[in-house]
Order: C-alpha cells, then structure tokens, then sequence
C-alpha cells in the first residue's frame, strides 16, 4: 500500500475513494480500522472512521490507531479527509486529529485544503466559498451537528491547533509547485506548521499534488487527493466491476439544502419519520415492511427544513435527536437487506456510517462514479451501497443511482 488515508465520515471516504479510483490507484474504503493486513494489491487504503462529530479524544484515539494500521500497511504518505465544508466545532476535531498525526509522523508542514471546484468548493485568499456564496451563506451555516459561521479557515482553524495558522495564497500556486514548495518553507521557518491552502481550479489541486510529493502528511477534502496518484508508481490493473441488479431502496437522515431537494424531487414512494415519532419507539421493521411492499424505489427520510430540526433539538437535545435517527437508520437497513434489498441508496455522512457499521461488511469496493463525489459501492457478495454526501448529487441522484448500480463498469 502507497498512500494511507482516514477519513472522518463514511460518504467522505467514499468521495476520496472515488477520486483515487478515477486517478488509476486501486483504492479499497475500510469500515474502521481492519483486525489483519491488507491486499498488497491495494495501493491506496481509505480507513473511513465515523469520528467527525464525536469527542475530540475519541477522534485523535481512532485516527491514531488508523495510523498506525496504514503504517503497518507500508504507506509512505498520509492524507486526513475532512468535508470539503470544513465541518469542525470550535473544539475539533479536524484541528486536533491533523495535529496528533502530525505529531505522531514528525511533520513540519501541514497543509489544510478542502478545496472541490468540481463541487463548486473553493478556497480564495483562506476564505472558503461553495458556489458563489462563502461557506456562512451557503446552508451549512444550519448544519445540525456542525454549524459553519464563519468562512475564513484561518480564523476557523486557529483555536484548534498549537501555534499561528499559516496560508499559501492562490497567486503563489499559480506559480507552481517549486513556488508552493518554497512558500511551505517560508511559512515553516516561520513558526506556521499548519497552513490554509488557496486552490480554486483543478489544475491548482495537480499544483499542490506535485509539490507534496513525498510530504508525509497532508489534509483536505477529496480534491486535494487529484494530484497525488500521479506521484506513485501504479500496477495500471483497475479491477472489472459488476453491476447489481435486484431490489433497491433509499434512505436519508441528511438535512442539507441538497438533500432536501433531491427529496422533495423522488418520483416514487417516501415516508418522512420525524425525530418525534422515532424517539417516541416508532420501530424501524415497521417501516422496513411499508418499503419492501413498494412496487417502486422506496425512499424514507428524516430530512427536515432548519427550523424543524431546531425544534426537535430545543425539545430533546441534539445529540439525543441525532443519535435516536441514526440508529433508527441502522435498524432500517440492516432489515432491508434482511427483506431482500441488494442496492441501497443512503444519504447523509453520519447516517451513512452509522447505516455501514450496522451492515458490517469489512471493505468497501469503489465502483461507477454516480454523481462527482458519489461512487457505488460494493459491500458483498449481493450487495451495492451508495453512500451520498449531503451536500452532493444532482436532483434525480436517487433514480440515477438506481441505475448506475446496476451497470456493470
Ligand atoms: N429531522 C431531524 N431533526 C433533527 N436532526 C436530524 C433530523 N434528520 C436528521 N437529523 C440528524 O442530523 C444529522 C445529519 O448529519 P449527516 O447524516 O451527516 O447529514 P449531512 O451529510 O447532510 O451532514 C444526523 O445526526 C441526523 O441524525
Ligand atoms: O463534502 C465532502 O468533502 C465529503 O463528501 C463529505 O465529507 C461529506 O460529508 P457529509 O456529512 O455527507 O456532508
């Protein structure tokens, strides 16, 4: 294994597993940190943890013991994949995790770059846009777990690492990766271990790629990733891959902008649960049997406007509301696929990873891309999963994925 990656959600990992795979790295997601050795086929691992939202401590714990996996594995370089909308409380965990792991590598150059203009994610003189609206304005602002104030990275970034935070402007990237190179330098004799990373194009993640050959560490979002296959010397040998037919079914807990749209879109049957009927023992076999009685794609949600999940957290507390819908998720679709579902669509970050760990397969295989950022994915023998990222995906994602799912590649 070449290049070593954790990530801190599922459909996180998944996005960074779907742009190793489409830079030509045999790339394999893992459900947390594997009990024996990889496939030494494998060059690029993707640890997916679900340690975004959890205590700061329990996230540097898991990373570290990543780590230390990926080590083992024979990774020479290291990539912490973070969303691309920076998603961190004041306290962590992404500030944090990057600095034990540095710590742990002896890095003395960190860069941080969430940067996905295919996305519409841009970084501009450390400030982060998505779209042509800054982070602040761009719905994100009404996360339910992490709530994104305030768009200069800089200032995000600073109470949760040692030291002052450093950035490498977008004119300086434009010149090149010796121009970067020396700018890291510059920043590091500094005192700025840490820096914000301008990129705005794709051709600035290439820029960032080729200057961070050979850096052991580094953090972003899956753009950042673009770069760094090109560094390697790769087999070539990309796997086949077989599509998946049989029946499907669609769940979201994600209450994004995006997602909400995707929802109110589906042309076949759906059900809202509400924090309120979940909390109050609504059981998820019961919804299981309304789905797998459905002639067409079913699609059952929690996905609510700000307001409405406002109230819920007001009324019982947003860590209890969260981790009340997200099991709800996992029984969901652990009796799905139980009832005979082989492709499911499952929308949300921390609903995604609590709907894996419930399923429990020990890899992902990175398949099709569905939408930029959204694979398929293979999670048995009978089984394909796509796991969306709120944020992402056209508004017909959840027919188009039907589909991809079942094309063989
Ligand atoms: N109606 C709701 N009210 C309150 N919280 C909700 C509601 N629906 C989902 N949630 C919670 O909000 C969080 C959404 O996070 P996530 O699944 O990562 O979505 P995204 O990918 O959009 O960030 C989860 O913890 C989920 O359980
Ligand atoms: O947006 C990204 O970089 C990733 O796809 C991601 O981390 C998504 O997290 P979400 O919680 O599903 O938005």
């Amino acid at each position: 294994m070449l290049l070593g990656c954790i990530g801190d959600d599922f459909t996180g990992s998944s996005d960074l597993g779907n742009t190793l795979v489409k830079q030509g790295m045999r790339t394999v997601q893992y459900v947390g940190v594997p009990d024996g050795p990889a496939d030494p086929e494998v060059e690029a691992g993707v640890v997916a943890l679900k340690s975004r939202s959890i205590p700061v401590e329990e996230a540097v714990a898991q990373s570290l013991a990543a780590l230390e996996w990926l080590r083992a594995q024979g990774c020479t370089q290291f990539l912490f994949k973070y969303c691309s909308t920076f998603d961190s409380t004041a306290q962590g965990n992404i500030g944090p995790v990057a600095e034990a792991l540095a710590d742990k590598l002896g890095a003395q150059s960190v860069i941080f770059c969430p940067a996905f203009p295919t996305t519409g994610r841009t970084i501009y003189m450390g400030h982060l846009f998505v779209g042509d609206r800054l982070l602040s304005e761009s719905g994100m602002e009404n996360h339910p777990l992490t709530p994104m104030t305030d768009p200069d990275l800089r200032r995000v970034l600073a109470p949760q690492v040692s030291g002052e935070v450093g950035h490498v402007a977008a004119p300086t990237v434009w010149e090149g990766p010796d121009e970067i190179r020396a700018a890291l330098e510059a920043e590091a004799v500094a005192g700025r271990r840490f820096v914000i990373a301008d990129a705005i194009r794709d051709g600035d993640l290439m820029a960032w790629g080729k200057a961070l050959a050979g850096v052991p560490l580094l953090t972003g979002g899956s753009g950042i990733a673009m770069g760094l296959p090109g560094n390697f010397t790769l087999s070539g040998k990309a796997g086949r891959w077989r599509g998946q037919g049989g029946p499907v079914a669609a769940l979201s807990g994600s209450c994004s902008n995006a997602t909400r749209g995707q929802v109110a879109a589906h042309e076949g049957p759906s059900r809202e649960v509400t924090a309120e009927q979940v909390l109050g023992g609504l059981a998820a076999q019961e919804v299981a049997d309304w789905a797998l009685a459905q002639d067409r794609m079913p699609l059952v949600y929690s996905s609510a406007e700000p307001d409405t999940v406002r109230a819920a957290q007001e009324a019982h507390g947003r860590e209890k509301v969260a981790a009340a819908l997200e099991g709800f998720f996992a029984q969901l679709a652990k009796a799905l696929v139980a009832g005979g579902v082989t492709r499911l669509i499952s929308a949300g970050g921390e609903t995604s990873g609590a709907v894996v760990e419930a399923l429990a397969p020990d890899a992902l295989e990175i398949g099709p891309e569905i939408d930029p950022g959204v694979p398929v994915m293979r999670a048995g023998e009978d089984l394909v999963l796509a796991l969306k990222s709120g944020n992402f995906g056209a508004e017909d994602f959840f027919a188009k994925a039907a589909r991809v799912m079942e094309h063989d590649a």
